[in-house]
């Protein structure tokens, strides 16, 4: 797999919340948003903030703060979201047709055109208005569609296979959701994405909180 460095990890990952909290304020006609009021919705202080958004490219004015329209774009800009990205997913079960359904994405680039699985039940289906194909299509159609980006929703032991119709139909970019990881060649890009990861945390979080309360009382 193309051994890719990207910086500033965790800013990236927070930009998407910005993201979000922005495109509300934007749709409620809000133009400018002042640090502190980024800082309270993110949780972290202002210096984290100026530099996390300093990495787009903009900077606020001293005392008034960013334009919120100007500030959308470069972040999308940055993570290349202005173009959106068409992508195909395999696996259409309960977290495949989730992500299908969620119509977000489009707001961050990512368009999924159409849906592949092995079960003849779902096969000539449609999940959230996406076409489910025969996973023995993937490579033609993905080949055909001009596809760059996948996304598996298989079980674990499913995934490698997956992968390997992806590359061979020309994928670029696999999201990863089963908890395998992949062999790919050397111009495949693979984000692993582990929701129970989240969890984790918050659930170190969490038993740390209650023992704190706990020695408190
Ligand atoms: N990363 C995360 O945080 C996270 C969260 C939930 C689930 N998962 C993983 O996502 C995967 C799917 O979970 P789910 O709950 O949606 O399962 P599911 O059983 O509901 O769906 C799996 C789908 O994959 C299809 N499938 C199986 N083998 C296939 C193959 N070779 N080619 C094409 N399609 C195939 C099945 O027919 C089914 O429709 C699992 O690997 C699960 O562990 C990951």
């Amino acid at each position: 797999m193309a051994n890719v460095k990207v910086p500033k990890l965790p800013t990236i990952r927070r930009l998407p919340t910005y993201l979000y909290k922005l495109s509300e304020m934007r749709k409620a006609g809000v133009e400018i948003v002042a640090t502190p009021e980024l800082a309270r919705y993110m949780n972290l202080g202002e210096i984290v903030i100026r530099k996390d958004l300093a990495l787009t490219g903009v900077s606020g004015q001293p005392g008034v703060g960013y334009k919120v329209r100007e500030l959308i774009e470069a972040i999308k800009s940055y993570l290349n979201w202005d173009n959106v990205s068409e992508a195909i997913l395999v696996g259409a079960g309960s977290l495949g047709s989730a992500l299908m359904g969620y119509e977000g994405f489009e707001e961050y680039g990512l368009r999924i055109i159409a849906a592949f699985d092995a079960d003849p039940a779902k096969i000539g289906t449609e999940v959230r208005e996406r076409s489910v194909f025969d996973i023995d299509r993937l490579e033609e159609l993905t080949r055909r569609l001009q596809v760059r980006m996948g996304i598996i929703c298989v079980p674990a032991d499913q995934a490698q296979d997956v992968a390997d119709r992806m590359v061979a139909g020309g994928i670029k970019a696999i999201w990863n959701f089963a908890n395998v990881s992949l062999k790919v060649p050397d111009d495949v890009i693979v984000q692993r994405e582990v929701i129970a990861g989240g969890l984790a945390v918050l659930s170190v979080k969490m038993s740390r909180k209650l023992v704190e309360e706990d020695s408190q009382e």
